[in-house]
């Protein structure tokens, strides 16, 4: 290992209490996306992570994408596009992750304030919503760039960072910037780096070159023009919740098997060769059962599990809005109920195809049904699954940082979840994409108690900066 890496590895071990402080300022904020009452709080985020990168010696500018189409009344918060270094003999990396979140109320069962970063001293684990996804990773970055300056190691790269608001709803505004910035702003990036996922479990890193998309629809059915006393009204009207749930459960059953007629077929077929790749990846049930707290799995064995998650679709419900959800047994018909639900989608799966299918699906099971309510189903954000090679010296160099800092080869996986703007990033910019994580898959992101454990948040910025060495070494030649 170079000896500067080492310097750069013991001044990030010093610095680890900061840089702890420097997390627990931005979980601090409630930059939830998906709540209009919380939209200031992600603005005051987005100034505060431009405040740290302007101290840190970067340039920062916002691109303001205007209002949001589906909730007209707010504005997209703004996209930062920042840069460090601008040193035409190095290499460029250009880097996204994003600094809202997920919602989270104590109420939802959270052991500690879900906007108090928890720090657990013997465990190390570091609850607070956005830890891991995507406050932690976004702040390696940074904290990657402070600790060179307090080394007195040069930075081995320009760093073009990309930082939005509204990732957790589906990147609004995102596509048309990475679109209009490919050949301005992003016009040097050699390659692209994004730390926004898990490892497959909690001990191995691992390098991701796949993931899967996600078609996120909405039903609304409503009846009475109001909210009605179930024993006045119950019996003699037709109730909007009874006509959704019966539609939800046209779905999907509960082995996981999609119900969507002419869905399954949009698939890709998996060969023989393929197969055999999920038998050489190191992963275990207790993975699984560790990450999701309990034995609740679907499959028994590795193969079909990963297959599950990374390889087939899914259909998940999420929830309905209107319904009565307290404690207690108050005795309404709710008069509106909107139901959510999304497919994550799989190659080779189009967007347009899957929302023909999903939505005359649902017209033709609502007819069966027949009531005298009223259903209206739509699409609120889709965004397409991605799957690249990792035979690039981006995935070499990053391979080396996770062999330089965990002493082990990485596992090449692919992700269940979906960043959208990945496939984006790699057409816009025609440039090779890593996936990068920080985090474990026992950190719990879009649940209650979501953490981030120390370990991952410290050894991390170690491996963000030394794969930002390894890159600047790698040979020139594109494989
Ligand atoms: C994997 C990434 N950290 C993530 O959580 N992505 C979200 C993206 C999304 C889509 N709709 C709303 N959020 C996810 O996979 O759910
Ligand atoms: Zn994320
Ligand atoms: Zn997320």
């Amino acid at each position: 290992m170079a000896p500067q890496l080492q310097g750069y590895f013991n001044k990030v071990d010093e610095m680890a209490e900061g840089f702890i402080k420097r997390l627990s300022d931005a979980v601090a904020i409630p930059s939830v996306s998906a709540d209009d009452a919380m939209r200031p709080q992600v603005v005051k985020m987005a100034q505060f992570l431009r405040g740290e990168l302007e101290a840190l010696g970067a340039t920062v500018e916002e691109r303001h994408p205007g209002a949001e189409p589906d909730r007209p009344h707010l504005q997209i918060p703004p996209i930062l596009l920042a840069r460090y270094g601008n040193d035409k003999s190095k290499r460029t990396i250009l880097v996204y992750g994003h600094y809202d979140v997920q919602p989270a109320l104590k109420e939802d069962g959270w052991a500690t304030d879900p906007f108090v970063l928890s720090v657990d001293q013997k465990s190390g684990k570091m609850f607070g919503r956005g830890s891991t996804d995507d406050k932690g990773p976004v702040l390696g970055w940074l904290n990657a760039i402070e600790a060179h300056q307090k080394a007195g190691i040069e930075f081995p790269v320009n760093l073009l960072m990309c930082f939005e608001g509204m990732e957790e709803y589906g990147s609004e505004g995102l596509d048309d910037i990475i679109h209009d910035e490919a050949k301005k702003f992003f016009k040097d990036a050699d390659a692209v780096c994004i730390s926004d996922n898990y490892w497959l479990g909690a001990e191995k890193p691992c390098l991701t070159y796949g993931l899967r998309g996600v078609s996120y629809y909405q039903i609304c059915v409503h009846g009475p023009g109001q909210d009605l006393h179930s024993g006045v009204y119950g019996g003699s009207v037709s109730e909007p919740m009874t006509d959704l749930v019966k539609l939800l459960g046209t779905l999907v059953d509960n082995k996981g098997k999609i119900l969507v007629p002419g869905l399954n077929e949009l698939v890709k077929p998996v060969d023989e060769e393929e197969k055999k790749l999920y038998e050489g990846i190191s992963f275990e049930m207790k993975d699984l059962y560790d990450g999701i707290g309990s034995c609740s799995s679907i499959y028994q064995d590795k193969e079909s599990t990963l297959m599950a998650r990374w390889r087939f679709p899914s259909l998940s419900i999420h929830g309905i809005e209107g319904a009565f959800s307290a404690p207690g047994a108050k005795t309404v018909i709710p008069a509106k109920v909107i139901g959510k639900f999304s497919v994550r989608t799989v190659p080779n799966m189009e967007p347009h195809e899957v929302d023909k299918v999903v939505l005359t699906h649902l017209e033709y099971e609502w007819e069966k049904i027949r009531t005298n309510n009223t259903m209206e189903a739509k699409l609120l954000h889709a965004g397409k699954w991605w799957v690249s090679s990792p035979k690039h010296w981006n995935f070499a160099a990053a391979s080396k940082a996770v062999e330089s800092v965990f002493g082990c080869k990485p596992d090449m996986t692919r992700e269940g979840g979906s960043i959208p703007v990945t496939l984006t990033f790699e057409q816009a910019t025609g440039k090779n994409v890593l996936l990068l994580p920080m985090g474990s898959s026992t950190d719990a992101a879009h649940s209650i108690n979501e953490k981030l454990d120390r370990r991952n948040y410290i050894e991390g910025i170690k491996l963000l900066g030394a794969y930002l060495h390894y890159v600047a070494e790698e040979p020139q030649v594109e494989q």
